[in-house]
């Protein structure tokens, strides 16, 4: 077994990780200020439900959502379903005719590709082209093209030698006496591989949609786990999952709007035996939307480039509760990920 999967580094590269994340938020902030003058509206519209600014803008609830998020997490505004304000930042720099506005430093944003994709967007709540090109096609679809999947899976497994470990590690009083464990959207394969290397007692099989199939296979293989690991292909949405003690489901969520993360936790549900354990590995919003300000701007950059968001536990537990579902708190690994363990009762 390739030995890297059990050696963490010395260093904590939180930082490298946080300067991709919020690649996109700058411009997100830009569109609002520069786009929609939405700080002199809400100033206008001082205690504004969600709903009514969403409506006014003409945006989808999703996307809207991350963009209040956000401003929240950078202390422009506060509240939530029950009212919007300003808070005194927003007030003297972000409303046009305060003498201290700052509209005008963002103007070299007002009309960049990812400006354009963020109005786009906002208002029909479906991604953009990947990496904002007039051309292409969205990351979703990228994903069957084979050149597209290479590069965006070793993108995933790099990050995910750090955060399969850190999960690796953290996981182990959840596991009790269960071996079986699935990893829908498993990419590489990397958090089966460094959950298998860190338990023996595990074994695991990557559900992978094509070509990133393939990608699994060889990384499985290169780290020597092909006895205790399978891959098999499948779309999540329409095949059957096989039976599992343990269900992964790694930044598979944030990928989606609230109807397919329902549709992915309903199959998931049905395919865990009972006292099954769900492992939802992810980038966590707050309960209450102000936050963290890192998760808020990768949040950003999720709600450009997939159908997705990063949710809160609170989102989470509003389905899986109803499905019967224990539902454990937060852990956090690295970078201001974590893990979320639900238990199929
Ligand atoms: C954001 S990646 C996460 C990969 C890995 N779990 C991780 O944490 O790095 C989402 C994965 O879901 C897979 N995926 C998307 N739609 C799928 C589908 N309908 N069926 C199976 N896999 C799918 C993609 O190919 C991709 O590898």
């Amino acid at each position: 077994m390739n030995p890297i999967l059990t050696q963490h580094p010395t260093t904590d590269p939180a930082i490298i990780l946080q300067l991709r994340d919020r690649q996109y938020a700058a411009e997100l902030i830009a569109t609002a200020l520069l786009r929609f003058d939405f700080f002199s509206w809400l100033q206008e519209n001082e205690g504004t439900t969600e709903e009514a600014a969403a409506k006014y803008f003409q945006c989808e609830n999703r996307p809207f959502d991350v963009l209040l998020t956000l401003c929240r997490a950078y202390g422009f505004i506060t509240g939530g379903a029950d009212g919007l304000s300003l808070t005194g930042m927003g007030k003297e720099h972000l409303v046009e005719g305060s003498p201290w506005y700052l509209g005008p430093y963002y103007t070299p944003m007002r009309d960049t590709p990812i400006v354009r994709t963020y109005l786009h967007v906002l208002g029909t709540g479906k991604p953009g082209n990947w990496r904002a090109k007039d051309t292409g096609a969205d990351w979703h679809d990228s994903m069957r093209e084979p050149a597209f999947a290479k590069e965006f899976t070793g993108l995933m497994n790099c990050r995910g030698l750090l955060l399969g470990q850190k999960l690796a590690e953290s996981i182990t009083p959840f596991l009790g006496e269960r071996t079986r464990l699935l990893d829908i959207g498993g990419g590489s394969g990397i958090y089966s591989a460094t959950l298998c290397a860190a338990h023996p007692q595990l074994s695991a099989t990557v559900f992978e949609q094509a070509p990133v199939d393939r990608i699994a296979r060889s990384e499985v293989g290169r780290h020597g786990l092909e006895d205790r690991i399978s891959v098999k292909t499948g779309d999540m949405f329409l095949d059957e999952w096989p039976e599992a003690e343990i269900i992964l489901l790694s930044n598979v969520l944030h990928d989606w709007d609230i109807p397919q993360v329902r549709e992915i936790i309903i199959r998931a549900a049905k395919s865990l035996v009972p006292d099954g354990l769900l492992i939802i590995h992810d980038a966590f919003i707050d309960d209450d939307k102000c936050g963290p300000v890192e998760i808020a701007e990768y949040s950003a950059l999720l709600m450009n480039i997939t159908q997705g968001k990063c949710y809160s536990v609170a989102e989470y537990a509003g389905i899986l509760a109803p499905l019967g579902f224990e539902i454990g708190s937060f852990n956090p690994t690295i970078s201001k990920r974590g893990f979320v363990t639900a238990i199929k009762k």
